[in-house]
């Protein structure tokens, strides 16, 4: 049974009432507890003993927003009415305008909701390394508690739509920084600090800030509309431009107006399909790490500190980069000098590409590298937790290699594969470890990409997958775990995805028109253009498997093959269907039509050989049906756990629009 959200308050000698949200995991705030939240402060106000409050967070935990819980009960009923009236009823007239000052006591995290609590506070104190954050546009909404109103007051109108537009948090010592956080304590200090300085503020020893009519930080009006104009360069989609515009009210008409205009957007915004979309994304992320028998029975994951790869190519490194970045050892095994030393420098390479796009110091990237060693030695192996294995796709190879680590690591050790098309069942087929055997699929780049397979086979020990499971979610990853079959639940979803274009192409469908077709559907880039930049020879290794184990429903063209023998390789040699030039946009290459025909003759699939007549809506039919009905077959032959796992490898396997999943949820 879940627990309960309470509210509970305790009036201290010193006057200072402090009161705590707990519900856990995240002390997310439901309706109950926002208006038990708003009767605590009334009788606070109301008491002749108390002279300052102090809100705090159960457990190490400030808030993590609003309940979404709240938002899933609205989708359900349709019915905005059942949203909870917190922005101007709690925070701004019990919190910032009510007799007594609240002083937030903030722990671990303070989200949305959260967070916007602790800004109609008169101060906040935090722990270190706290994370504070508005990530609400995530979940197709904005902030519906004045935090687009009391961020930019607090930290600056630029900081503040960098952190909105992002969704990104920042740790309590930035916060610090900015003026959103006025002091960082010990964890045993926190309470202490906090009664404190709200009794200074009784006394008028520290200020009394309503952050609501707080100018100082936002600068000229002028250079904050030009802040937004920017933005909206930037941020074209209707919820980010919705932000942007309730920002701007409250520039221009004062931030009480701008609380009033955000509180109609933000409700407006609740029911709208991307906000749908995206709290089913939300929930299906955090879903896909459930396995019925498996992560139920009571089994308590053991830790993966020390990680082997064998092999440290393109892949391999990628691996070794991800596993480091997450603080892990790891010893890279390759076969000799010369690919050990290429490995290592493809791992440098990746840490300084993430350097060289802010997301790491060098510092940082100098201790990561710390924990990187490589060896020619399988004895260098013996006192690892786990071996990722990520040679060529090449049977016997991977079977000797888990014969060799057989032999050298310890009998708990997990031995992996990351092969995206053999069966485990063969690559292990010479150990006797079938119950430490699973496949980790990790997708390219691999320290970028979230999305790892965990491909189990029928002997896999649950304990083992519990391991991996959290191994993965200590990387970041989101993780699904799925059984043995080609292609898995990415690859085997994907491959239909690249069949209709092809087929639409032999019909003498434009295959530019193609490309915008879809990338107006919301993919990133468009079939052929895919294809060009993932090359020509991972689509055709993927024709072949899934010709192979799927004959009944794959469609073959000369076409790719046709292109490669045109001398035409996509951006590796910059032609493909496009024209790659450094530093400028790809062009469509309309000299491609000539292949494109030559592939028609072949296939001799056109009526009459001439293009067929379709709509964009066929289009996008003829594209997303079979990838619908693959996924269909998927859910029916148990390769994954739920359907809603199928919409987590769509999003995050091959970027599938977020805000669009709803409507296929629903639809498909
Ligand atoms: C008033 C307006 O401004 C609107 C809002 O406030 S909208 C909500 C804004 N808040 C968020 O978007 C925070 C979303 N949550 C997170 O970012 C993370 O969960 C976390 C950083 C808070 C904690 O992360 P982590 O420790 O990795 O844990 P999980 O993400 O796995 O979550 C653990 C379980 O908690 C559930 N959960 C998380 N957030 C919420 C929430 N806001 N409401 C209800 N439940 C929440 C999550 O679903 C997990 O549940 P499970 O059953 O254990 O899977």
């Amino acid at each position: 049974m879940a627990k309960k959200a309470s509210i509970n308050m305790e009036i201290g000698n010193d006057g200072v009432a402090v009161i705590t949200v707990h519900n856990p995991p995240v002390n997310a705030l439901t309706l109950s507890a926002l208006e038990e939240l708003k009767r605590c402060y009334q009788e606070a106000i109301d008491s002749d003993t108390v002279k300052a409050i102090v809100l705090s967070g159960a457990d190490g935990r400030f808030c993590g927003g609003l309940d979404i819980s709240v938002v899933e009960n609205v989708h359900k009923h349709g019915d905005i009415s059942l949203l909870p009236d917190a922005s101007i009823g709690l925070v701004v007239n019990k919190m910032e305008n009510g007799k007594k000052p609240s002083v937030a006591a903030i722990q671990g995290f303070a989200l949305g909701g959260g967070l916007e609590l602790a800004m109609g506070c008169s101060a906040r104190i935090a722990t270190a390394k706290a994370d504070l954050g508005l990530p609400e546009l995530k979940l197709g909404v904005i902030p519906g508690c004045g935090g687009t109103q009391r961020l930019p007051r607090l930290v600056g109108t630029s900081k503040a739509v960098d952190m909105l537009m992002s969704s990104k948090t920042i740790t309590s010592e930035e916060g610090k920084e900015l003026g959103l956080i006025d002091a960082i304590v010990s964890s045993e200090e926190l309470l202490a600090v906090a009664r404190c300085w709200a009794l200074d503020i009784v006394e008028g020893r520290q200020p009394h800030c309503n952050s609501l009519e707080k100018t100082d930080k936002l600068g000229p009006k002028d250079e904050s509309l030009e802040i937004l104009k920017s933005a909206r360069q930037r941020y074209r989609a209707p919820h980010y431009s919705a932000c942007l515009d309730v920002i701007e009210e409250g520039i221009i008409s004062g931030g009480f107006s701008g609380v009033l205009k955000e509180d109609k957007v933000f409700k407006e915004l609740v029911l709208s399909n991307t906000a749908k979309g995206l709290l089913h994304v939300f929930l299906a992320e955090r879903a896909t790490s459930k396995v019925p028998g498996v992560t139920d029975i009571g089994l308590k994951p053991r830790r993966i500190e020390k990680v082997a790869v064998v092999g440290g190519g393109l892949m391999g490194s990628g691996i070794a980069t991800a596993l480091i970045m997450s603080n892990m050892n790891v010893v890279v095994k390759e076969i000799n000098h010369e690919y050990l030393l290429k490995a290592m420098k493809s791992v440098e390479a990746n840490l300084q590409g993430l350097v060289t796009r802010g997301q790491l110091n060098q510092d940082k990237m100098k201790r990561t590298l710390s924990l990187l060693k490589g060896t020619l030695d399988y004895e260098d192996l013996k006192d690892v937790d786990m071996v990722i294995e990520a040679v060529n796709e090449v049977v016997s190879l991977k079977q000797s290699i888990f014969e060799d680590i057989e032999k050298v690591c310890s009998p708990d050790c997990i031995f992996a594969s990351n092969t995206s098309t053999i069966s485990l069942d063969v690559i292990g087929e010479r150990t006797s470890s079938q119950d430490r055997i699973l496949g980790i699929h990790l997708f390219s780049p691999a320290h970028v990409m979230t999305l790892v397979e965990i491909v189990r086979t029928e002997n896999t020990s649950p304990q083992v997958i519990v391991d991996v499971i959290r191994f993965t979610k200590t990387m970041k990853k989101v993780p699904i775990v799925v059984k043995n079959c080609t292609g898995f639940a990415v690859n085997r979803n994907f491959f239909p995805y690249m069949q209709g274009p092809d087929l639409l192409a032999n019909l003498g469908v434009d295959i530019f028109r193609v490309d915008r077709v879809i990338t107006e559907f919301g993919m990133r880039l468009g079939p052929f253009q895919l294809q060009d930049l993932s090359g020509y020879g991972i689509f055709l290794a993927g024709v072949k498997e899934f010709v192979a184990a799927f004959p009944d429903r794959a469609f073959q063209s000369p076409l790719v093959q046709l292109m490669v023998e045109n001398g035409r390789e996509g951006k590796k040699n910059g032609k493909g269907y496009y024209t790659y030039k450094k530093g400028s946009k790809p062009e469509a290459d309309h000299s491609v039509i000539q292949v494109v025909e030559e592939s028609m003759r072949f296939t001799n699939i056109a009526p009459g050989g001439k293009p067929i007549s379709v709509t964009d809506e066929e289009i996008l039919e003829m594209i997303f049906f079979p990838v619908v009905n693959e996924a269909c077959r998927v859910i029916e032959e148990g390769i994954v756990v739920r359907a809603s796992d199928i919409d987590i490898a769509s999003v995050h396997g091959f970027k599938f629009p977020s805000e669009t999943q709803w409507r296929c949820h629903v639809l498909g």
